[in-house]
């Protein structure tokens, strides 16, 4: 029988803080009714305050997490987060070529919160010509849509419709989030099939802001194997990460920028638990 709750895989790094990485994403998965599974491409000393080191895994490493679960377990979605390397990247592009596998969305993390690089400059080339163009989705924050288009970071809206349009030519898919633009909203372009949707959701006045992009990508990967559309996918998972925004006023975690909190409500996809 096919299971009613999807499956769901990240590749990503993790945070023992809690926030960020593989933390959010299957703390994410689990509230939005998804089962999670897990490839990590790095060990992040990491917390709310910033990241102290990074212990790399390699691109086999990675390459025969993945192998391995996908040879057993059938994932209905996977997010993709931090990679950390060209090498891994390019392990990861390897093994998805060589699968039928999708939805795939891909957070190109490039650098933390806290201002630490994540994925070297020249690292960059072989995220855009090699992943990029096997996933469906892509959601760069405004610091990483520059780096993939080589250009100057979007200071308004408008900036960046005319960015979305130019990342659509890497990939169906595009997520441009706004969320490091000031304003009464936080305003993201979806661009699927040439087709602008925005989405606003008002700004929430918190420093609990660590992890909104992983939570966001993860959330749309859970959702997406039950909605008709992308737009219905990502329109949903902005509502969930602005209520877990909300909530993390329940939380007081570290000194620095905290995270966000995923139990904020019963979320209509959770299963029945009456
Ligand atoms: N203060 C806020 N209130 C409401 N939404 C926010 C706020 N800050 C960010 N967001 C939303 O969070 C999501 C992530 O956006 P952002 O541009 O901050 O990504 P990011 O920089 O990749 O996140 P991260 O901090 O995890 O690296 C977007 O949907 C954005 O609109
Ligand atoms: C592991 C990891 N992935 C992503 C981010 C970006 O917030 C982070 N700080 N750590």
């Amino acid at each position: 029988m096919m299971s009613q709750i999807p499956t769901v895989l990240t590749i990503a790094g993790t945070d023992p803080s809690g926030g960020a990485g593989i933390s959010a994403d299957l703390k994410t998965f689990s509230a939005l009714g998804a089962f999670g599974t897990v490839v990590v491409t790095a060990v992040v000393t990491q917390n709310t305050q910033g990241v102290a080191a990074i212990h790399q895994l390699d691109g086999a490493t990675v390459a025969g997490q993945l192998t391995n679960l996908l040879d057993d377990v059938h994932v209905d979605a996977i997010k993709i987060g931090m990679l950390g390397t060209a090498e891994v990247t390019r392990a990861v592009a390897q093994v998805l070529r060589e699968r039928e596998l999708g939805p795939i969305v891909l957070d190109p993390v490039m650098v933390s919160t806290s201002g630490h690089r994540l994925l070297p400059a020249a690292a960059v080339e072989a995220l855009r010509d090699e992943l990029i163009p096997l996933v469906d989705l892509i959601t760069p924050n405004l610091p990483e849509a520059a780096d993939l288009l080589g250009g100057p970071e979007a200071t308004s809206v408008c900036d960046m419709m005319r960015q979305a349009r130019a990342l659509a030519q890497l990939c169906p898919g595009v997520l441009l989030k706004g969320g490091h633009l000031d304003g009464p909203d936080s305003t993201d372009l979806l661009l699927i099939d040439g087709r602008i949707t925005e989405l606003d959701e008002p700004r929430i006045a918190t420093r609990n802001t660590h992890g909104t992009g992983c939570t966001l990508s993860s959330a749309i990967a859970a959702l997406r194997p039950r909605r008709q559309t992308w737009v219905d996918a990502v329109r949903d998972a902005k509502t969930y990460l602005t209520g877990a925004l909300r909530a993390s006023e329940e939380l007081s975690i570290g000194h620095g920028n905290g995270p966000v909190h995923h139990f904020w409500r019963a979320w209509p996809d959770q299963p029945d638990q009456s």
